[in-house]
């Protein structure tokens, strides 16, 4: 299996550029593509980016822009320019913002995946309440996975809960990125709307983000194999 059909992203959530590395040098690149995100990114800058590409990494930028719609634009055409396979925006940012991220990349002929952040996997129905959304969580996501896709974004991300829901609504092309994977017996941590790597794939993600149930496993190239071979057989039912 190369990287090109693998579903598996590993976020590379490290506070600093060798820490990162480290990790790195203990998954294959054929298997996995890699995920760095604002912590990371906010203390080695590009360079990361670069090496990371030199080891055959295809790589994620998860900086989750949300401003205007010319900053985002332009930081969007910025990540686009490094070369990275996947960048994202927060589809909360709106319409014109989305748009304009769009057509940033199309005008420049530049194939990064753009993709648009829902409703973050760590929120429930109560902490959308609290910032002002009256809806449940699966609502929301499917609301603003409709919107990033009238905009021309290429995916979202959701947690794999409302996978399936995002697959109706937007059909089986539109790509469904989504962290909060848990393997069957391991920990949530601050996530709250989680499934099983078996049970995302099911409901319909093409990707699945997981941080902590690889990198902080004793052998982490042994959990990520762990987790294809439950992909492998997935579970009746499934
Ligand atoms: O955009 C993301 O990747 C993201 C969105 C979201 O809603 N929830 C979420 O957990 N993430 C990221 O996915 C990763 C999940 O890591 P673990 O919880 O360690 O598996 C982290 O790097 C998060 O920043």
């Amino acid at each position: 299996m190369s990287h090109r059909d693998s579903p598996l992203i590993v976020a590379l959530d490290y506070p600093s550029l060798d820490a990162a590395l480290c990790m790195a040098d203990l998954l294959d690149p054929r298997r996995c593509r890699v995920k760095v995100g604002k912590e990371l990114f906010t203390r080695s800058g590009p360079s990361v980016i670069e090496a990371l590409h030199g080891r055959g990494f295809e790589v994620f930028l998860d900086l989750k822009f949300h401003d205007i719609p010319n900053t985002v634009a332009g930081a969007v055409q910025a990540a686009a320019e490094q070369g990275v396979w996947m960048v994202n925006v927060h589809a909360s940012g709106g319409r014109r913002m989305m748009e304009a991220a769009r057509e940033r990349l199309d005008r420049n002929r530049l194939s990064t995946q753009l993709i648009a952040v829902t409703v973050l996997t760590s929120m429930e129905r109560e902490d959308l309440a609290e910032v002002g959304v009256g809806l449940e969580p699966l609502e929301q996501v499917e609301k603003l996975a409709t919107l990033a896709q009238a905009c021309g974004l290429s995916g979202v991300v959701c947690s794999s809960q409302e996978a399936e829901a995002v697959r109706r609504a937007c059909g089986e092309g539109f790509l469904k990125v989504t962290p909060g994977i848990r393997p069957e017996n391991s920990a949530s941590d601050d996530q709250r709307r989680i499934l099983t790597p078996s049970g995302a794939l099911a409901a319909g993600s093409t990707h699945l983000v997981i941080g902590r149930p690889i990198t902080q496993a004793e052998d982490p190239m042994a959990a990520l194999a762990g987790i294809e071979r439950s992909l492998v057989t997935r579970p009746p039912g499934h």
